[in-house]
C-alpha cells in the first residue's frame, strides 16, 4: 500500500540531502556502477525500513545515492528477484520508492544470455522491448488492487523503453567507439533460477527473444505504470545452449565474470547517457 512506499521515501528522505532524478538497477555483476558516484550516501538494505534483503551472489544489498556528471543519482548495488523468493511487491517496491522519491528516469540493466545468432558474450543490447513471460501467466505486480496513485489499472506497455535514450545510446556508443559490440534486441524474463533446457533455448528463439534473464520486466512494468521514463541494457554474458551436440553450459560465476570485463563499457555509456539526457530530451536543463 501507498503507506509503506511513502515510510520508505520519507526514511531516505530524512536520512540523505540527495534527491535524485534517476535511479539506477545494477545487474549481477555490475554493481561498480554505483563506485562512480561523487559524495556518496550509502544505506545497507537491511538498515531501510521496508526493503527486501539480497541474497544472491553479485548482489552486494546497498543503496547509494549521490553525483554522476553533476545529476543527482541512487543506484541499487543489487536487485531482487522472484526466484529468491521475494514477492513480484517485494522485487519492485524500491521502483515505487524512488518515483516518490522524485525520480523521473530509471535506467536498469542486467546480465542474460543470447538467442540470437549473431550476439557474442561480451555484447551490450540496448533493450528494445521485453516479454514478460511470468507476467503473461498473471504473475505480475500490477496484480491486486489498483493503486491510483500511482498509475492507471491497464497501463500501455507499446512505448516503455523510450527511444529517445535508446537512440541516445547508440549514438554515445558510436563516440565511444564501442559501438562494434552494441546490439538492440528484445529481452525476455523467465522464472529462474534454473538456466534454460535447450528444448526452452529454441522456443525462446523462435519466438524472437534475443537475450533471456530472469529479472527486469517486472521493475520496468511498475516504472512504466507510475510514469518513469526507462531505459535498459543487458549485458551479454553467455550464449544460450541451443544445440544438443553443444558442450559448454552456463553458470553464475561466467556470468559474474563478463560483468567485470565489460563493467568499465557500461559504466562510460550509462555516465554519458546520464550527463546528456535531458538536453536530448529537451527538457530544460537544471542549474546544476
Ligand atoms: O538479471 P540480473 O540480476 O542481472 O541477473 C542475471 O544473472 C543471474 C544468473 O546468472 C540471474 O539472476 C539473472 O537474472
Ligand atoms: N535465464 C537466463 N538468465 C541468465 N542470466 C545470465 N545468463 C543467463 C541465461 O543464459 N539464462
Amino acid at each position: 500500500i501507498h503507506d509503506d512506499y511513502q515510510k520508505t521515501a520519507d526514511w531516505l528522505t530524512s536520512h540523505t540531502k540527495h534527491r535524485p532524478k534517476v535511479a539506477i538497477i545494477c545487474g549481477s555483476g555490475l554493481g561498480m556502477l554505483a563506485d562512480s558516484l561523487k559524495c556518496q550516501d550509502a544505506f545497507a538494505y537491511s538498515d531501510i525500513p521496508g526493503f527486501p534483503q539480497s541474497t544472491v551472489q553479485g548482489h552486494a544489498g546497498r543503496l547509494v545515492f549521490g553525483e554522476l556528471k553533476g545529476k543527482t543519482c541512487v543506484c541499487m548495488q543489487g536487485r531482487f528477484h522472484m526466484y529468491e523468493g521475494h514477492s513480484l511487491c517485494k522485487t519492485t517496491f524500491p521502483v515505487r520508492v524512488f518515483k516518490l522519491l522524485g525520480v523521473e528516469t530509471l535506467i536498469v540493466t542486467n546480465a542474460a544470455g543470447s538467442l540470437a545468432d549473431g550476439f557474442h558474450p561480451g555484447d551490450i543490447m540496448i533493450i528494445k522491448d521485453h516479454v514478460n513471460f511470468p507476467g503473461l501467466v498473471g504473475l505480475n505486480p500490477l496484480s491486486g488492487p489498483n493503486d491510483d496513485k500511482f498509475g492507471p489499472r491497464f497501463p500501455a506497455m507499446s512505448d516503455c523503453y523510450d527511444k529517445g535514450l535508446r537512440c541516445l545510446a547508440m549514438d554515445i556508443a558510436k563516440q565511444q567507439g564501442v559501438a562494434g559490440f552494441m546490439q538492440e534486441g528484445v529481452y525476455a524474463m523467465v522464472g529462474g533460477p534454473n538456466f534454460e533446457t535447450i528444448a526452452e533455448a529454441r522456443l525462446l528463439h523462435r519466438l524472437g527473444v534475443d537475450a533471456v534473464g530472469m529479472s527486469t520486466a517486472p521493475e520496468v512494468v511498475v516504472a512504466a505504470h507510475c510514469g518513469l521514463r526507462v531505459f535498459g541494457l543487458s549485458l551479454i554474458t553467455n550464449k544460450v545452449v541451443k544445440s544438443y551436440e553443444d558442450s559448454e553450459s552456463v553458470n553464475h560465476e561466467g556470468v559474474l565474470e563478463v560483468g567485470r570485463l565489460r563493467s568499465q563499457a557500461v559504466q562510460q555509456l550509462v555516465t554519458e547517457l546520464i550527463s546528456r539526457m535531458e538536453i536530448n530530451n529537451n527538457i530544460v536543463k537544471n542549474a546544476d
